[in-house]
């Protein structure tokens, strides 16, 4: 398994170009289900999860092939041209989806589609237990027949399905994003009360519209769907990625440095720059992009403790809870983390403690009491989000880090190490297998 080796201690200064946003691929790449005609998605990042849903959509019987004609964007995305004209099979299989759990937004577009789905549950997961029963009661509330056996959702709708209005009791991004791409085809007019807000949902309803969908409101806790008895093929582009945003912004705070995102936008993570804002780091938009400035003192990052909760889109992102709290360890201070979407998601809490911070769970609450320096260390994590925030705590840490797992990594960040390196970071990879 691939390790990464950090040599700490370097301010980074330079470009870092943005890919397009994992978390809005993935549904974007199931929503090729639903038309007969192929959709071609720009800005792709090249990503492991990204495969795993070219993998399970392949087994599905979509055709897919580089959109070639169409080049790669300028921050190396790709254009790929889906096509389910045909589709083969209405199983999503356990080796497929619980290796992704993304996997199970073939669910709605497979049913809406062709009238039935298996998929398999995804099970639970590092961060939580993660059930998907508000996909399932959504989709039923939309006319589906479901039920569970040997631990694969089993849906049916033969007479298709049919438009409602679902409230969701939370806003879960997946459950949102399956019911609106089941709705899209569905007879008659549906409304979602009490969807998630984040910007992956507005890049999917702007593709749906594209491929012939009505969809208005999608932003807002409130979408409406008309239905349409068939979708066309469309070419859209992938949003920038907002968490590979705020991370590389919370690398350069961390290690007091100056560096330019391109290919993004603030406005994608206004409640971050914010944040980062009253931890005393220059956060500017610009055109094309975000400037970050790190601030200095004493030949040391200077970093303010502040608080964070994280919450559903337009707050604080769960996806960099982590990477904040590994700055907040060498800040001035303490900053009390608060994690309301996930029940487990501070896994990277002992992990940086070898790393010599200070850090007390009390529940759903991390207390971080900022030190001076933090020491590199071997580490590992067990998830993508906690593993990249141990590479930011060894690029501020003395001496060596080395990172475990980078299969975790490379699941949501694309060339991680030359990005970083390219702005000064001692990083490398070193290959084991
Ligand atoms: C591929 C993708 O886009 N992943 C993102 C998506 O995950 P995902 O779509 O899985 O996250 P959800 O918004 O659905 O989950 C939010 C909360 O709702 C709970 N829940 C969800 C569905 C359900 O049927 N029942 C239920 O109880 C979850 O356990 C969790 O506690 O949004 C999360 C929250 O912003 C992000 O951390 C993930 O990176
Ligand atoms: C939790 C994440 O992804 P997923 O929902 O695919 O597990 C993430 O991107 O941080």
């Amino acid at each position: 398994m691939d390790k990464i080796r950090i040599r700490g201690g370097v301010a980074l200064h330079g470009v870092i170009p943005i890919g397009g946003s994992k978390n809005a691929a993935l549904p974007l790449m199931a929503a090729s289900l639903l038309s007969a005609e192929p959709l071609v998605l720009c800005n792709l990042p090249h990503l492991a999860d990204v495969t795993s849903m070219a993998n399970l959509l392949n087994q599905h019987g979509v055709e897919m092939s580089l959109a070639e004609d169409l080049g790669r964007g300028a921050n190396g995305g790709h254009c790929l041209r889906l096509d389910a004209s045909r589709i083969t099979s209405t199983e999503a299989p356990y080796d497929l989806v619980r290796k992704m759990r993304a996997s199970v937004l073939v669910l709605g577009p497979l049913l809406a589609r062709c009238g039935e789905a298996r998929v398999s549950l995804p099970g639970g997961c590092a961060i939580g237990a993660r059930p998907v029963d508000l996909h399932i009661k959504g989709l039923q509330q939309l006319g589906a027949e479901i039920e569970i056996e040997q631990g694969y959702i089993h849906a049916t709708a033969p007479r298709g399905l049919k438009g409602a209005e679902v409230v969701l009791p939370i806003p879960s991004v997946g459950a949102t994003e399956n019911l609106l791409m089941a709705a899209s085809l569905a007879e008659g007019e549906t409304v979602l009360v009490n969807v998630a807000r984040e910007p992956e949902i507005v890049d999917l309803a702007q593709c749906l519209v594209a491929m012939g969908a009505e969809v208005a409101g999608a932003g807002t806790d409130r979408i409406t769907i008309k239905g349409r008895e068939r979708l066309n093929g469309a070419t859209h582009r992938v949003i920038a990625d907002r968490i590979e945003t705020g991370t590389y912004m919370m690398a350069a705070a961390i290690t007091g440095g100056e560096v330019l995102l391109t290919g993004t936008s603030l406005k994608l993570l206004a409640a971050v720059g914010q944040v980062l804002g009253a931890a005393g780091i220059e956060v500017s938009e610009v055109e094309n992009g975000i400037r970050v400035k790190g601030a200095n003192g004493d030949g040391r990052p200077v970093i303010q403790g502040v608080d964070v909760m994280t919450e559903p889109f337009p707050g604080f992102p769960t996806d960099l809870q982590a990477q904040m709290m590994a700055l907040m360890c060498i800040a001035d201070g303490a900053a009390m983390i608060t994690e309301t979407i996930f029940e487990n998601r501070f896994m990277h809490v002992p992990e940086l403690c070898r790393m010599g911070a200070n850090i007390n769970i009390h529940g759903a609450s991390a207390m971080v009491r900022g030190v001076k320096r933090l020491t590199g260390a071997p580490v590992m994590a067990t998830d993508l989000r906690a593993s990249v925030s141990l590479v930011l705590a060894g690029l501020a840490a003395e001496g060596e880090t080395i990172v475990n797992r980078v299969y975790h990594l490379d699941r949501g960040y694309e060339r991680l190490e030359s990005k970083l390196a390219a702005c000064g970071a001692q990083i490398e990879r070193i290959r084991t297998s």
